[in-house]
């Protein structure tokens, strides 16, 4: 149903699609995405951008509302791009996410994966809906404001704490954000990440320079440190100079070094770079693990690959139980995190080669090497161009983390044109209050 008013229209919002919009149609027939708007809404609609094929617009105000809908806890909701689910209520989302994954299957044109639609397994949630967060990245504008971006802009919208950040990372926001020293910083910065170090609870303030280092940023860093309570250290890094820091660490912490805890006998340790890729989630991450491992299903002859492996978070707890385990990473920084962490682990049944994953696998190929099971976690892209590959080099079992279900759903059917077939699929919430969705695949070999 569309209502043309004069400056608005009403609308009826069919589904929620990728990205969290809703999805509906204008009196012409022209698809029209709407933000916050929920499915089996009425909403009266604002056109924010009009394209060719579709238009994109803001729920100004909801007629019929769903009965998942809530009112957004975060006073920035709405104008901060850093999420876009806050209106619907936890469990809403979770549905939410799970219909958008069996509609991206559903439609899919390569029969083997479109069947698979109806055998998604319901979203696992997470306990922590919010302050989940282990590290922001917070954009600064030229006049020294710090926050996240717009929507679809790179105006900054300032902000003082994020709901969805660890409690720590909002009382060093607190502490530090109005600090004379970190204003300097800022003030020659593109954008700070605030980290947390999961194991130490200690913070790294990560200041992405515009230009090299000045002595006056190098003294305004160390003021910070020694401000920021005894846990906190700062880093200086930008396109065209080495890294410099931490700065202002107390004894002990003088490292670019961020760690965690798994669980195990013993426990796991595992460390990462400051600015390194970690997963932001730590208690879902658990869970990803769980799912990984359990679907892995190896023991101890199992020889296998993780691909796009980071610093270990699943190449360490599959070595715990497989004969041997493989990673290939193209970040320099994390095949060096991923080797010490293998060292301090005392794991000697892990090797690491840095390359990029087409190139890791070519050369896998060439060597005749196989592998009982495959793990391949690659970033939104996904991996275009793989399958074959890893059909030759894969004799049993495929395991598919993804954070894209657009590019997963590519190249689930890429994977079955090459001899593999959908088993199970897993949706797990690593990322509440936003549209995005991490998905576990099993692919087993024909
Ligand atoms: C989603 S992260 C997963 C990392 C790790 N599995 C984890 O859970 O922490 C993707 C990783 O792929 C790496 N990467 C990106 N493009 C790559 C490529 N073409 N070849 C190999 N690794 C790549 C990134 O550096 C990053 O560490």
């Amino acid at each position: 149903m569309v209502v043309n008013c004069k400056n608005s229209q009403v609308v009826t919002i069919k589904k929620v699609v990728n990205g969290g919009y809703g999805l509906a149609s204008l009196p012409d027939g022209k698809t029209v995405l709407v933000q916050f708007g929920l499915p089996g809404e009425t909403a009266t609609i604002a056109i924010d951008r009009q394209h060719k094929q579709l238009d994109h617009a803001r729920a100004t105000a909801i007629v019929a509302p769903h009965r998942g809908r809530i009112e957004p806890p975060c006073p920035f909701y709405g104008r901060c791009g850093g999420c876009n689910l806050q209106h619907a209520n936890y469990d809403t989302q979770c549905r939410l996410k799970h219909d958008i994954l069996v509609d991206l299957f559903a439609r899919s044109p390569v029969p083997a994966i479109s069947s698979q639609a109806s055998s998604i397994a319901p979203v696992r949630g997470a306990a922590q809906p919010f302050g989940y967060r282990q590290r922001i990245r917070l954009r600064i504008d030229d006049r020294g404001q710090v926050g996240f971006h717009r929507f679809h802009s790179h105006q900054v919208v300032p902000i003082n704490r994020c709901l969805l950040a660890h409690p720590l990372i909002n009382e060093s926001l607190n502490r530090c954000g109005g600090a004379k020293p970190f204003r300097m910083l800022a003030g020659n910065s593109e954008s700070v990440e605030f980290l947390l170090d999961p194991r130490e609870s200690s913070l790294c303030l990560l200041f992405q320079l515009r230009r090299p280092p000045r002595p006056a940023d190098r003294t305004a860093a160390r003021q910070l440190g020694e401000g920021g309570g005894e846990r906190t250290r700062i880093l200086l890094v930008g396109r065209n100079f080495a890294a410099e820091g931490p700065f202002g660490t107390p004894e002990g912490a003088a490292s670019r070094l961020l760690s965690m805890e798994l669980p195990g006998t013993p426990p796991l340790m595992l460390a990462w770079e400051a600015g390194g890729f970690s997963q932001v989630n730590n208690d879902q991450n658990r869970v990803l693990i769980d799912c990984v491992t359990s679907l892995a299903a190896i023991d101890e002859t199992s020889r296998v690959l993780d691909l796009f492996c980071g610093m270990g978070n699943f190449s360490l707890p599959l070595a715990r139980r497989a004969a041997h385990v493989l990673g290939i990473e193209s970040q320099g920084s994390a095949i060096r995190s991923a080797r010490l962490n293998a060292a301090r682990n005392n794991l000697d049944n892990l090797t690491f080669r840095q390359a990029a994953a087409v190139d890791g696998c070519r050369q896998l190929v060439e060597e005749a090497q196989s592998f009982d099971v495959i793990v391949c976690d690659p970033p939104r892209q996904g991996m275009p161009g793989l399958a074959a590959l890893l059909g030759r080099l894969c004799h049993d079992r495929l395991i598919y983390v993804s954070c894209d279900p657009a590019t997963l759903v590519r190249d689930c059917a890429e994977l079955t044109a090459t001899g593999f077939r959908v088993v199970a699929i897993q949706p797990i919430d690593m990322f509440p209050q936003t549209h995005h969705i991490e998905t576990v695949v099993l692919l087993e070999k024909n």
